[in-house]
């Protein structure tokens, strides 16, 4: 983008993340620094919009894959954040995290990884004991696709064998990791990284184990106000302030990391810290394109990586991280995302997984 013209970002969001992004304090502060976002038509095709120095967008299904393979192709020197395929990554429970097993990072004293899970798809095996027996109550069930619906959120903390009742597979389970009841959730932008405190499940003792039944269905925990919260005994108080965040210097190197291994330069990860090892970080969900708004000062944020991407996209080191990525022309690309892990998968260094084959 020269310095006397505009540069254009198109934007396709559902309707709800338009709200909470498109804010009047953003669309100005983009506007201050010569940059215009345009909302583009869900009714009209894509290609006989712009023209869109990039485009912007949240949006699935194989018809939108379809219009911006046409758009990058018609439009060559225009940049789609992120590329679909990359974002597919992430609406696979197990695929999603195999990007943390995969990274490679010198750390000092502190460590991370993922918990011990399993993918099951059947209730045979759910029901087969044997079959995931590494995995001690209590466990999280979660809906192994993660697409952003209601019921892709829908989890279970799992107390004991009478809880896999109500349990639908396809399902990861995962080990419920004490961690004092606060996560912490690191928003990457670009190469921009920020860490938060969000309030968690709390930690599950052994005592109490004993005395809790069946099962405690949960959905979006760290998105309750303090009000649905402060109604239920079980999200009891806790104090925020209190905890500690993560060295900066180590989960910038995880969220570098992952930024690369994804080739996605717009999402968050969950992060837990190990309440038996203190020094332990396990990443826990990968969420493509968050809500950004939460974040403390988000306008600056996404307009100064609006003004990178129209303003220095021939980068070549930009090329190389997916910021210009042209869309890989994947037609009849209909990935089962169900099948895209492999059966098995624990981690923490005790049992390795098997790596997950992207079955097309
Ligand atoms: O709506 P928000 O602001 O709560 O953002 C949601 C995220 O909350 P967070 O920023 O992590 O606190 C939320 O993160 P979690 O999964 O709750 O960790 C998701 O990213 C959600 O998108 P989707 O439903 O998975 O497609 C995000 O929802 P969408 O805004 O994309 O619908
Ligand atoms: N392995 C785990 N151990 C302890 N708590 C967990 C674990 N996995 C998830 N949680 C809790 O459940 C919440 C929802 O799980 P998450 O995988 O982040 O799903 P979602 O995609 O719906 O945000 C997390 O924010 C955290 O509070
Ligand atoms: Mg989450
Ligand atoms: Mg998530």
């Amino acid at each position: 983008m020269a310095d006397d013209m505009r540069g254009v970002v198109g934007y396709a969001l559902l309707p709800k993340k338009q709200q909470s992004f498109i804010q009047d304090s953003l669309l100005s502060l983009c506007k201050s620094r010569g940059i215009d976002l345009v909302r583009i038509d869900q009714d009209r095709r894509l290609i006989d919009q712009g023209p869109f120095d990039c485009v912007l967008h949240k949006m699935y299904g194989d018809d939108w894959r379809k219009q911006l393979e046409e758009f990058q192709i018609q439009n060559p020197n225009s940049t789609i954040i992120d590329s679909p395929v990359s974002i597919q990554r992430l609406h696979n429970r197990i695929s999603m995290l195999q990007a943390v097993s995969e990274l490679k990072i010198e750390s000092g004293t502190d460590t991370f990884g993922i918990p011990k899970q399993i993918v099951i798809y059947d209730k045979e095996t759910l029901f087969d004991r044997q079959s995931w027996e590494f995995l001690k109550y209590p466990v999280i069930a979660k809906p192994l696709i993660a697409d952003g619906s209601a019921k892709s959120h829908k989890m279970a903390l799992v107390f004991n064998h009478e809880g896999l009742n109500k349990l639908k597979p396809p399902i990861v389970l995962q080990e419920f990791v004490n961690h004092g009841g606060v996560i912490f959730k690191v928003y990457v932008v670009g190469e921009f990284v920020k860490c938060v405190k969000r309030k968690s499940l709390p930690d599950v003792s052994e005592e109490k184990l004993k005395s809790l039944e069946g099962s405690l269905p949960f959905s979006q925990v760290s998105n309750l106000t303090s009000d649905e919260r402060n109604d239920d005994k079980y999200y009891k108080l806790m104090d925020l302030e209190e905890t500690e965040l993560p060295p900066q210097s180590f989960i910038t190197d995880i969220a570098r990391g992952l930024r690369r291994g994804l080739k996605l330069n717009l999402f968050n990860f969950d992060v837990i810290r190990d309440a038996r090892i203190g020094n332990r970080y396990l990443v826990i969900d990968i969420n493509y394109f968050p809500g950004y708004a939460k974040m403390p000062g988000y306008e600056t944020v996404l307009t100064d990586f609006f003004c990178d991407v129209v303003g220095k996209k021939s980068l070549s080191e930009e090329k190389e991280i997916g910021v210009v990525e042209k869309l890989q022309v994947v037609r009849n690309c209909d990935v089962d995302l169900t099948k895209i892990a492999s059966k098995t998968c624990c981690s923490d260094g005790e049992e390795k997984e098997k790596s997950p084959v992207l079955q097309v």
